[in-house]
């Protein structure tokens, strides 16, 4: 039925479902590239929902999916090729799927390799190239080959440092993400300015970094977890554990939550251990990153087309309680 025809009901519940699907569908193609519908699909269900929040100002959001990172590269930002294509991760939901791919791992002849345990943030990914030390690009994921250029706005991000302690011309790559308690305190902000609040942080760090005013992004308490470094020999380490020591080193906020293990024993006893603590941190965690801990077999994996060969999440079941 064309938008015009329809009652505000109507459109209420079209736009509500219509959301869920297309952000469905954005996960899939954006997050772990592997999409269950194809693009004019997905495209024809944006389109309509673009044009249903056009008809309807009321049932805009800014967590509708047209406002998400991902949905689609918004034209107003440069665009950045990324030098190595930010992959997403293969997940999975249960410990005997970890086991699994640990299996496969030993079958592909990695035998006892040791793994270095990560929280996985949630918040936005984001690249940031440093020429001699000094911050000259960021850009968002995006599709992964391209990005949006926000280098402006992740100036006025504090915990990103303009200048390494090390004159160093590297790419590394983290989360940008929005503790919990400035979370709520925005929110509680937007509604007494009317305005429609962010359904969780993630969104909220989104939604604070792809836009055009970097007042906004500095007036939105950011932070960041860095965790990776294309090129590693750039760092002068052979293991991930040692990059993240050495990220931390050069003035990068690094989450050091994380373990070395070569057991499953461990590596259940470190989810175990993040199930619990998961609610008591001040950021959202929406899971554990499982990582062959050695660079040099990391890059002997090397990645399929869509995600890596060396590196698992594992995500935590849904959380019951509102965070
Ligand atoms: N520690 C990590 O490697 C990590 C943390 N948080 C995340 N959202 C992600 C995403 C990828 Br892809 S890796 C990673």
């Amino acid at each position: 039925k064309p938008v015009e025809q329809l009652t505000i009901e109507e459109a209420t519940h079209e736009v509500k479902s219509l959301s869920l699907q297309v952000e469905q569908w954005g996960r899939e193609y954006y997050e772990n590239d592997n999409p269950s519908v194809e693009d004019y699909v997905y495209d024809q269900a944006y389109q309509r929902l673009v044009s249903l929040e056009k008809a309807f100002p009321e049932l805009q959001s800014p967590d509708s999916p047209t406002q998400q990172v991902g949905a689609a590269t918004i034209s107003d930002f440069a665009k950045v090729e990324h030098p190595n294509p930010m992959l997403s991760m293969g997940d999975v939901f249960s410990v005997a799927e970890l086991i699994e791919f640990n299996d496969r791992l030993q079958r592909n002849g990695v035998d006892h390799p040791e793994y270095n345990l990560e929280l996985k943030i949630d918040g936005l990914a984001v690249s940031l190239m440093y020429e001699n030390g000094k911050f000259v690009q960021g850009s968002t994921r995006g599709d992964g080959r391209i990005g949006e250029d926000i280098t402006k706005n992740l100036k006025k991000i504090k915990s990103i440092p303009r200048t390494l302690s090390q004159p160093l011309t590297i790419e590394v790559r983290g989360e940008c993400y929005m503790p919990k308690e400035a979370f709520a305190k925005l929110n509680e902000q937007r509604e007494l300015q009317g305005l429609t609040v962010f359904a969780n942080p993630r969104n909220a760090a989104a939604g604070s970094l792809r836009q055009l005013d970097p007042q906004v992004t500095a007036d939105r308490e950011l932070s960041t977890f860095i965790y990776y470094v294309p090129d590693y020999q750039t760092l002068g380490v052979t293991t991930q554990s040692a990059a993240l020591l050495k990220l931390a080193e050069l003035g990068f906020n690094v989450n050091l939550n994380n373990q070395v293990v070569d057991s499953q024993a461990e590596i259940e006893a470190y989810i175990n251990e993040y199930t619990k603590k998961r609610n008591d941190l001040e950021y959202g965690i929406d899971g554990i990153v499982e990582k062959v801990n050695d660079l040099a077999l990391q890059e002997e994996l090397g990645s399929t087309v869509k995600v890596p060969r060396w590196e698992i999440a594992y995500k935590f079941p849904p959380e019951e309680a509102a965070t």
